[in-house]
């Protein structure tokens, strides 16, 4: 047997992006891992890469806009069956670009109470949660 192998633990930026009361959500393409599945654009983090410069490179390589970074949220972390995943979530603006889709099947933009209507990528689940609690319905819960 070879030496024992750590489990994949892979670091990941998402932009949340807002505009006009709606948020933006991208669906995997069939041939990247979770195919279909829904998620907030971005992608794992290079060495050397703040998780602003990792947002930034992965959503000019998946949309071709760049964004303004409003807010963070707190980080997530997700163990799928075959690798763990940490998400850390901003919320954007559009700051420039049209939106051209280069890697996902589709994309929507939805009011935040209809987010969950969509099947997410199980470790947006919590970041979704956060998000409507915490900084779309704020004074709901006080
Ligand atoms: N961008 C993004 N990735 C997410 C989210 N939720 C979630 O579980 N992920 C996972 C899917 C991927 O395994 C990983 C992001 O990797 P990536 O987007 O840079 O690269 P990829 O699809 O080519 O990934 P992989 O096939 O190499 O695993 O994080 C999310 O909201 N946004």
């Amino acid at each position: 047997m070879g030496p024992i192998q750590e489990r994949k633990h892979v670091h990941v930026t998402c932009a949340i992006i807002e505009k006009d009361d709606l948020v933006l959500a991208a669906q995997r393409s069939a041939s990247m891992s979770l195919p279909l599945k829904w998620e907030f654009p971005g992608g794992k983090i290079d060495p050397d890469e703040s998780c602003e410069e990792c947002l930034q490179r992965e959503i000019m390589e998946e949309l071709g806009i760049t964004v303004t970074i409003s807010s963070a949220l707190p980080s997530h972390t997700h163990c799928y069956t075959s690798f763990t995943v940490t998400l850390y979530p901003f919320i954007c603006t559009i700051d420039k670009g049209e939106i051209v889709l280069h890697e996902h099947a589709a994309i929507t933009w939805l009011a935040p109470e209809k987010l969950c209507e969509l099947d997410w990528a199980e470790a947006d689940l919590p970041v979704i949660e956060t998000y409507l609690k915490d900084f779309v319905n704020p004074l709901s819960s006080r």
